[in-house]
């Protein structure tokens, strides 16, 4: 298996993650603020899915990286590799996830004085509270949700970026730099888009079981939630998504395609 895609992954996706770091920070404001976490977490998880996804290439089109260009995967390829990448980085990325959405959801005890502490002091004291109080299976609370939200999401992700690069690029060459970054842009938002709501469901199963809000399941979150809120619930967060997945997703292609040209 080879393995320079999993190495491009993991760097390519520190990079992303500097950039998205202050509109993760924006997004729900509180307590989540150092970035050895992210570094740890999301370059991992994002070195998972491109090299699951190249390699689930090669096994699907007997091609390797450096190939694909003068004979391009169909796209029905493309969608079930980056199905597969997603589907497995979503459970890779669930214990990371339900740490950094619970962190976040934490209201700032600095900013008011006399408010109660923290009940998290930071990740790992996070994650062993989960494992202490909900066991191993609640480190993996929502995980179902984020696979629903990754497998789609992720085919479309790779579709989308490897159809615009194919527009602007003539056949047998290799896109430029500016074509990556703007298919990667466009990548991150398409699939940010399609993923925002069940995004919100996920955010709110992981939450449950901080809030003693219980939910029967997925479908019973997804009903409760529009009957409290409306359609509109699916659509929260929709901006900010959007505009940190530009920057972070061009940035992340660029980077990535750039390390696996170079060690050619
Ligand atoms: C759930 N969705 C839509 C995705 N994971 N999309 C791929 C983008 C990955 C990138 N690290 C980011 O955080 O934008």
């Amino acid at each position: 298996m080879p393995a320079e895609e999993f190495v491009a992954g993991w760097i390519s996706g520190a990079l992303g993650l500097v950039l998205g770091h202050p509109f993760d920070t924006v997004k729900l404001l509180g307590f989540f603020k150092g970035m050895s976490f992210p570094i740890v977490s999301i370059a991992v998880v994002n070195s998972v899915l491109f090299g699951v996804y190249s390699n689930a290439l090669l096994a699907l089109t007997a091609t390797s990286h450096q190939e694909r260009r003068a004979q391009p995967p169909s796209y029905t390829h493309v969608f079930i590799a980056g199905c597969t990448g997603g589907f497995l980085q979503a459970y890779c990325l669930a214990p990371f996830d339900l740490i950094k959405v619970r962190l976040q959801n934490q209201t700032e005890p600095r900013a008011q004085p006399g408010s109660p502490p923290p009940r998290y002091r930071g990740p790992v004291h996070c994650a062993a509270s989960i494992f202490q109080a909900e066991g191993p299976r609640g480190l993996f609370r929502g995980a179902w949700a984020l696979t629903l939200r990754d497998t789609p999401t992720l085919g479309i992700y790779f579709v989308t970026y490897e159809w615009l690069c194919h527009q602007s690029t003539p056949d047998g060459q290799n896109p430029s730099s500016a074509t990556v970054l703007v298919a990667g842009g466009f990548a991150g938002i398409t699939s940010w888009v399609t993923a925002t709501p069940l995004d919100v469901i996920k955010s709110r199963m992981q939450m449950a079981g901080l809030e003693q809000r219980a939910y029967r399941g997925l479908l019973d979150c997804v009903v409760s939630s529009v009957r409290q809120e409306g359609l509109g619930v699916f659509f929260r967060g929709l901006t900010i998504n959007s505009a940190r997945a530009f920057p972070v997703n061009a940035v992340t292609f660029l980077s990535y395609e750039y390390l696996l040209h170079s060690w050619g």
